[in-house]
């Protein structure tokens, strides 16, 4: 009896000792996450191995948000735009910006020495061609600033990708409509053209635009980016149609006169969110998957399956009818369009930030404009972490959970390069040292490789947004992205690497995250960077 007694107590003691250790651990290992990621969460425990072979690092401009060298191009609608007093936070333009046009050499020597394989930029359609129509003439000089950034690129070994259409629409374009005229399909796949032929051979990959999306419901609906229109209800999707026609007739003219000369890949740059239901209910499960319908899928559907997606035909249909209108506020592809727009892709290019909670909501706004069709609520966790833009919430396990649904959602979608990916600050005065820009790119990039190792998601490359501070639309030059700090007082525009800067480097020389001691040496050696 005693004996069996003390076997109780024995046991019992054993036991009380072992979840005591069981606690012990969980705690420390918890702290240990929390300390590494600044979250707790289980989606951003760091994962260690390194990105497949043949995967590629890069880093991403745009032109009127660097190049600055405006009295050297055509006038563009963001000339207009940040010259318009009122829409602008800081009242700058991108006149100046990093100037780009005379640093560009600089530029590319930044982009070697963080070790990179590509250079994203954008080239300034009214540099090119001064009023966007080609009949009218072309720059000789425009052409050859691209010429030469190219060659210097070449000469560093560095893959460009090159967009073509980064939101700086020539102003004349505009004059006649701008993408509610759905002639300019045409002007830009002239624009294209003469890109492809003169700058083909050196351009591995090409992106026709950059977040459509933005274009549209910045540009045509809501009004906070060039050109401004608030054109409620039909802004987004009439441009969406004139954009996609364009997009899809660049990619194939490219595909039939081109591809087989220059080996280079065509795709398009969409941006999305992650939407994360704030339950498992059904209600709140189908206002996320319409978010990004509404979000991706206006312009993903098309061009990987073929015509816009079936929940956002009969949703416009149904609300605009109950209007008493006949004819949807969407337009209607014609089957010839449909077909002539579909497999439009070698590449799925995504751009994303940020992640949004969403809700069921019945929207009663009588403007019934793009956000109300979607009958939701999207709203930021108050406990995510903040950044220097206002829409922009770091939460890394979202791009996980992106990549992941793009996969399920598009069986057919090829590859995927994240073309950009990043966070902003505001900071006061100087500072090189960007800790939640590490913590940033460190998580993210975390989650990237998760998506590829574990969800079997082809990723085959990563952007981060931006070489170095720029102008940031909107906001001017009050919110900075860069990896390099541009001293945007100086004339000579000085970058200068900031620890993000030597972080990033340090994933790209070792293609990953090889152990949990050599990322603790990289953040301290980032650490002791400040
Ligand atoms: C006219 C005012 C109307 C106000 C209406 C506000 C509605 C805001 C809706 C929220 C929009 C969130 C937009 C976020 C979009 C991002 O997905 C997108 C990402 O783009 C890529 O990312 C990089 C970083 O942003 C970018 O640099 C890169 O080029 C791009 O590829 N980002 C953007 O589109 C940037 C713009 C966001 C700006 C949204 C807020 C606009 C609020 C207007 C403030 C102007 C204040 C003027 C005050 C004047 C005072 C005299």
């Amino acid at each position: 009896m005693e004996e069996l007694f003390n076997l109780c107590c024995l046991n019992v003691l054993l036991r009380n000792v072992r979840s005591f250790i069981f606690t012990v651990t969980i705690l420390t290992l918890g702290t240990a996450v929390f300390m590494l990621n600044g979250l707790p969460s289980e989606y951003d425990k760091i994962y260690f191995d390194q990105f497949p072979a043949g995967f590629r690092f890069g880093i991403a401009t745009a032109s009127y948000q660097v190049e600055g060298g405006a009295s050297h191009r055509g006038k563009n609608i963001w000339d207009t735009f940040s010259h318009t007093p009122g829409n602008i936070e800081d009242g700058s333009t991108g006149d100046e910006a990093c100037d780009s046009f005379r640093n560009y050499e600089t530029d590319v020597k930044n982009v070697a020495a963080l070790g990179l394989d590509f250079y994203r930029f954008s080239i300034s359609w009214s540099r090119l061609i001064p009023t966007g129509v080609i009949s009218e003439g072309i720059s000789e000089s425009g052409l050859d600033y691209y010429h030469k950034l190219l060659n210097k690129l070449e000469e560093e070994k560095i893959e460009a990708m090159v967009t073509l259409y980064h939101w700086d629409l020539p102003q004349k374009l505009q004059d006649y409509g701008g993408w509610t005229n759905v002639s300019l399909a045409e002007r830009f796949q002239e624009y294209a053209d003469l890109c492809f032929k003169s700058f083909g051979p050196k351009v591995k990959r090409w992106i026709t635009f950059n977040e459509p999306r933005e274009t549209s419901l910045g540009g045509y609906e809501i009004g906070y980016m060039a050109p401004g229109y608030k054109l409620h209800g039909t802004g987004t999707y009439n441009t969406s149609y004139t954009i996609l026609r364009a997009h899809a007739a660049a990619y194939r003219l490219y595909a039939e006169r081109y591809r087989n000369l220059q080996f280079g890949e065509v795709g398009i740059t969409l941006n999305c969110d992650w939407a994360q239901p704030v339950d498992n209910s059904v209600a709140n499960r189908d206002a996320a998957d319409r978010f990004l319908q509404w979000y991706i899928g206006i312009w993903a559907h098309p061009i990987l399956l073929g015509d816009y997606p079936a929940v956002i035909k009969e949703t416009v249909k149904s609300k605009t009818n109950a209007k008493g209108f006949r004819k949807s506020r969407l337009p209607e592809f014609s089957q010839d369009e449909i077909d002539y727009i579909k497999g439009t892709f070698d590449f799925l290019g995504l751009n994303s930030y940020t992640t949004r909670m969403v809700q069921y909501k019945q929207c009663s706004d009588e403007d019934d404009h793009y956000n109300c069709d979607q009958d939701l609520r999207a709203f930021a966790d108050p406990s995510w972490p903040t950044s220097g833009s206002s829409w922009l919430r770091p939460v890394p396990w979202g791009i996980r959970k992106l990549l992941s649904w793009i996969k399920h959602q598009y069986p057919n979608y090829r590859e995927i390069v994240v073309t950009e990916n990043g966070v902003s600050d505001r900071p006061e005065s100087v500072t090189l040292c960007d800790q939640p820009r590490v913590n940033f790119f460190q998580n993210y990039l975390n989650n990237v490789l998760m998506a590829i190792r574990i969800d079997e998601v082809n990723v085959v490359g990563y952007t981060a947004w931006s070489l170095m501070d720029n102008f940031e639309w909107a906001h001017g030059y009050t919110e900075r992205f860069g990896l390099f700090w541009t001293s945007f007082d100086r004339p000579d525009k000085l970058r200068t690497m900031k620890a993000s800067g030597l972080f990033y480097k340090k994933i790209v020389e070792s293609r990953g995250f090889p152990s949990k001691q050599t990322l603790l040496d990289w953040l301290e050696e980032v650490d002791n960077y400040c």
